[in-house]
């Protein structure tokens, strides 16, 4: 299918050094090619990372662990990263417009459409819009932790026809090629194959989602009914070659024809999860027909201390990990209840070859 529409995200360990420099040559033939592709026609937006890193290098400090520490770093290094950026844009014929987007703005209908029409008049004034995760002010609990989720989201939101993930390696390998000699790196993979990857977070102490992100990311893509590619920021050419068939090397994860609920697939791929639900056959039943609320009668045990609201994964007796949902009901008082636990509305079965009442027709 010829694309129309593309979300480009870059990856914290392409657009800056281990010493946490901004990488200039590498953002300058990125910008190129979106230049090259827009003039074919295709709309694009970006995602990029790479504040946190740009600020601990410009205060000279050490990369903190603590997250208000991480989140004014990040404050410091946005205006580096946008301001870099912007320079390229701009020498290459290009306006560029900054959004920052908190992972609250998909579960919030109002801000979400909020979010999309900003992004829609962008396009419309052809302008190219660089968006990161609003760090400063983001949640610590449900923060994304990482800019995959956030750009697969994106995807979703402006209808992309592909999501093009750039990050330090040619692809998905079967395991992490940095601690794995002999690594094979996957061509196709689909979504229902994840557990033929050995995925593991990042080892760079720059980046932060590493391939599981990445796998999440294309997870909430095929389940939009989005392409998505996973390859190396410097493969030459390597945007020009995604909207034309696929860069090689690259991983192609390709989209499932369904297109589920934003909001949906930010509960079962972006929110933290702070307790679970041991549930009886009758409601796992329930909640496989896909059609059924979990009520609080359903539950045999709650594990975690929460309060209504928060994110929970709903396990079966034996283990099987069956959904994530919002609970609508403090942990302590679940158990003897007959209300709702968690509503239909918020909740999101965590298989991908689910039949999704919900989900949207394909446009
Ligand atoms: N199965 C895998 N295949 C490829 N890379 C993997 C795998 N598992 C873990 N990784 C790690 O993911 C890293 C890329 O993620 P990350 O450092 O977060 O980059 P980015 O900044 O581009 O998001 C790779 O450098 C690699 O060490
Ligand atoms: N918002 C953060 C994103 C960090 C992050 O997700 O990094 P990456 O794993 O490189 O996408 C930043 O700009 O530093």
């Amino acid at each position: 299918m010829p694309v129309s529409r593309l979300v480009v995200k870059i990856g914290t360990t392409s657009l800056t050094t281990a010493d946490g420099e901004f990488r200039a040559g590498i953002a300058q033939a990125l910008v190129q090619g979106i230049g090259a592709v827009r003039r074919i026609g295709v709309e694009v937006v970006v995602v990029v990372s790479g504040a946190i890193a740009l600020g601990v290098r410009r205060l000279a400090v050490a990369r903190p662990a603590e997250t208000t520490r991480l989140q004014a770093m990040s404050a410091v290094g946005q205006i580096e990263l946008l301001g870099q950026l912007a320079l390229l844009f701009h020498a290459n014929e290009m306006e560029v417009g900054q959004i920052l987007l908190a992972p609250q703005d998909f579960g919030d209908r109002r801000q979400y459409l909020h979010a999309r029409a900003t992004l829609q008049e962008l396009l419309r004034l052809d302008v190219v819009p660089v968006i990161n995760e609003n760090d400063a002010v983001a949640n610590e609990e449900i923060r994304f932790g990482d800019n995959d989720r956030l750009a697969a989201l994106v995807a979703h939101l402006v209808h992309a026809d592909l999501l093009l993930l750039l990050t330090d390696l040619p692809g998905v390998y079967d395991a992490d090629p940095h601690r794995v000699s002999g690594a094979r790196l996957l061509e196709r993979l689909e979504v229902d194959e994840f557990e033929r990857v050995q995925a593991l977070g990042s080892i760079s102490g720059r980046g932060s989602g590493g391939m599981s992100s990445k796998l999440a990311a294309a997870s909430i893509a095929a389940r939009s009914g989005v392409d998505c590619l996973i390859a190396s920021a410097e493969t030459a050419s390597v945007i020009e070659h995604a909207v034309q068939g696929r860069p090689h090397p690259s991983t192609h994860i390709p989209a499932l024809g369904v297109r589920e609920s934003a909001r949906r697939l930010w509960i079962a791929y972006a929110t933290d999860p702070e307790g679970r639900l041991v549930v009886d056959d009758g409601a796992r039943r329930a909640l496989r027909s896909g059609t059924a609320s979990l009520l609080a009668v359903g539950v045999r045990e709650v594990l975690g201390r929460f309060m209504a609201g928060a994110s929970v994964e709903i396990v079966a007796a034996d283990g099987e990990i069956l959904a994530r949902g919002l609970c609508r009901l403090d942990s302590s008082a679940i158990l003897g209840s007959r209300a709702i636990a968690v509503h239909r509305d918020d909740l999101a079965l965590l298989n991908a070859a689910e039949v999704d009442d919900h989900a949207e027709p394909l446009r």
